[in-house]
């Protein structure tokens, strides 16, 4: 049986309701799980369930159309990076069995229309501001705990232009998802500056907070959005906060099928001309990372991801 992974369950009640110090309290409870195993279960985070529970049945609508008509709405370009990626087409050094759809902020044209599936859009915009402004609280606490000033972040998100992504893991043998190199989704990190986390109650999403291999499971808790760190908030903290590997993979439930799982990540970035600058705050601290343009970043990991051509042109960016 793979332990449990130590992620505290944090309430964020005190921080939309609260007083300054509540609010401190709420950002340092944060922080100490960001920079420790990476992640936190996020409760009275104020989305209401409903919500959540209407957007997993809006992705299994879209899921359950024909593939044809969802590759008319084909992800093909990782400067737009929005649209469907069907099973097997995004990979990056193994197999992943999973379809997504990506929605963005200020354009979506590979998205379903209204006569295509009445009420997907407007829904999925809604739901998107939501989940913006809920990281945007995110991304004060840290500034709160680390104390950048309150408003750090908000200097480098002012365009910012999440990534709200549905995920379809379909119903499969598990011998096929246990061979070697194969997953629903195989280890990574996720590379922007944070990720907000629905999951269904099918389980199977681990995490290695200490890159050591020995992955713990990310247990559904009803009611919370699980928040990591990504890879740009690791650069930028000079390796305070914790990006760590995570993973999708067979729920230790009995039979030799797995039930289809739906996902929601809604990955954070900030704006493409954000200099990601490593933040120093000892007197003989060294920065662990040279600057990025942050636009630069997330194109040459989008291109990376789903072996785009924009990938050989490269950008000298090394992946973290
Ligand atoms: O489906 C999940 O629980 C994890 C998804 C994930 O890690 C990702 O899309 O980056
Ligand atoms: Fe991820």
């Amino acid at each position: 049986m793979t332990e449990t992974a130590n992620i505290a369950v944090v309430s964020f009640d005190r921080f939309v309701h609260g007083n300054d110090a509540d609010k401190r309290a709420v950002a340092r409870e944060l922080y100490d799980a960001f920079s420790t195993v990476g992640w936190v279960y996020l409760k009275d985070h104020g989305i209401p369930q409903e919500r959540v529970d209407e957007i997993f049945g809006l992705a299994k609508t879209f899921f359950s159309l024909p593939l044809q008509q969802k590759l008319t709405w084909k992800l093909s370009d990782a400067e737009v990076n929005q649209g469907y990626t069907a099973d097997g087409a995004e990979a990056n050094g193994g197999v992943d069995h999973k379809e997504c759809y990506e929605h963005r902020r200020f354009a979506n044209p590979s998205c379903p229309s209204r006569s295509d599936l009445a009420g997907f859009k407007p829904t999925m915009d809604d739901f998107y501001s939501q989940c913006l402004t809920l990281g945007l609280n995110v991304l004060k606490c840290l500034a709160i705990a680390m104390d950048l000033g309150d408003d750090f972040f908000d200097a480098i998100t002012t365009k910012a232009d999440p990534q709200l992504r549905l995920i379809h893991y379909p119903e499969i043998e598990k011998k096929v998802v246990e061979q070697q190199g194969h997953a629903r989704i195989i280890p990574h990190t996720d590379f922007g500056l944070c990720t907000l986390l629905f999951q269904d109650s099918v389980g199977g999403l681990e995490v290695d907070p200490f890159h050591t291999g020995e992955f713990k499971a990310a247990l559904p808790i009803p009611g919370t959005v699980l928040i990591n760190i990504a890879d740009l908030m690791q650069r930028l903290t000079n390796d305070r906060c914790r990006s760590t590997l995570h993973r999708v993979v067979s729920p230790k439930a009995a039979g030799d099928v797995l039930p289809a799982r739906f996902s929601i990540p809604f990955f954070i970035h900030p704006d493409p001309e954000a200099l990601i600058d490593p933040v120093v705050k000892e007197k003989d601290e060294t920065k662990k990372y040279e600057a990025v343009n942050a636009g630069e970043w997330r194109r040459w990991n989008t291109a990376r991801n789903y072996q785009l051509p924009e990938v050989a042109v490269g950008t000298g960016i090394t992946a973290a």
